[in-house]
């Protein structure tokens, strides 16, 4: 891929997930910078992945082509706000927080900038992430193509046409893992409960899970309706365990947690 000079602000979990990467795919770690108030996780960047590291966001995002903001929500007026006092005209600013809407940063930066929304997922550390992408009309293609080759390194992209959409992607993948490790969590519990090692419950939990996902995957003619049916014996164990999920209403449930994670994603738009 075209290789620029990328400055992280904020050196948190997904900064590492996506440098991680990154520098897995080849790109040359001393072209990425990535900035942080306190030293720890600099010093684990720098030693693990060789990138630069620094506290100082306003210099390290002068230097930069492309500046990715990667702090919490709450955080991120006041690095932008920083960030204004640069020219920013010629830099592609990437987002990677939940629920600030494009215009917001305009705003934010005092400035109009050009900006590409994205919603990674942690997976993308190990190359298996999935991140949705969204440009407004300012955004050239040459611009989209180097933000999506970007994100590529760490798994697979989606575009949205509109920002709304954004939300979905959050409930679908980019919180979605945390579902999965719940459910996995639960089950490890009811094993090692039952006086099963932890380490052997989480092995097979981890392998059937891994399966699971790699059947939807390698089986895409089958809905993940007829593949839950495919194991489903009539009178048998697994019908036993469905009928438990389904008495205790999970799709009510799904449906419930992923309309919440949406709902504060609009609340996060409104607050900040
Ligand atoms: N975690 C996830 O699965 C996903 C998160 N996101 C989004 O990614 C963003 C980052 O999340 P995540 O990586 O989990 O959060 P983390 O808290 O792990 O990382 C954020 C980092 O920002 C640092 N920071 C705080 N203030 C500043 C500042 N002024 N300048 C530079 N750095 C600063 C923090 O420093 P310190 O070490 O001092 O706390 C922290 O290391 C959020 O906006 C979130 O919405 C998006 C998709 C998935
Ligand atoms: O929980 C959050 O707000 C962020 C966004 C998606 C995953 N983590």
């Amino acid at each position: 891929m075209v290789e620029k000079k990328l400055c992280f602000i904020g050196a948190g979990n997904m900064t590492r997930s996506i440098t991680s990467g990154l520098v897995k795919s080849g790109y040359t770690p001393s072209l990425i910078h990535a900035t942080n108030p306190s030293v720890g996780k600099l010093n684990d960047l720098k030693r693990d992945l060789n990138i630069l590291v620094s506290h100082d966001n306003l210099a390290a995002a002068k230097e930069a082509d492309v500046v990715v903001l990667s702090v919490k929500p709450h955080f991120m007026q006041a690095v932008c706000e920083e960030l204004g006092a640069l020219d920013l005209a010629d830099k592609l600013i990437i987002t990677i927080a939940a629920g600030i809407t494009a215009n917001r940063y305009n705003d934010y930066f005092g400035q109009e900038i050009k900006l590409i929304r994205t919603m990674p997922n942690t997976p993308t550390q190990i190359g298996v992430g999935m991140t949705g992408l969204y440009a407004g009309n300012n955004i050239s293609e040459k611009q989209k193509q180097f933000c999506e080759q970007l994100m590529l390194s760490g798994g697979k992209v989606v575009w949205v046409e509109k920002e709304e959409e954004l939300n979905q992607v959050i409930a679908l993948a980019g919180s979605s893992p945390a579902y999965f490790f719940l459910f996995m969590e639960a089950m490890i519990a009811n094993a090692t409960n039952s006086g099963m090692d932890e380490l052997k419950a989480r092995a097979l939990v981890q392998q059937a899970a891994l399966g699971a996902a790699e059947m939807v995957i390698q089986n895409p003619e089958l809905s993940a309706a007829q593949l839950r049916e495919n194991v489903t014996s009539k009178g048998g164990t697994t019908a036993q365990a469905i009928a438990a999920f389904e008495s205790g209403n999970i799709r009510g449930l799904v449906s419930k947690a992923m309309d919440d994670c949406v709902a504060r994603a609009q609340e996060m738009a409104e607050q900040y």
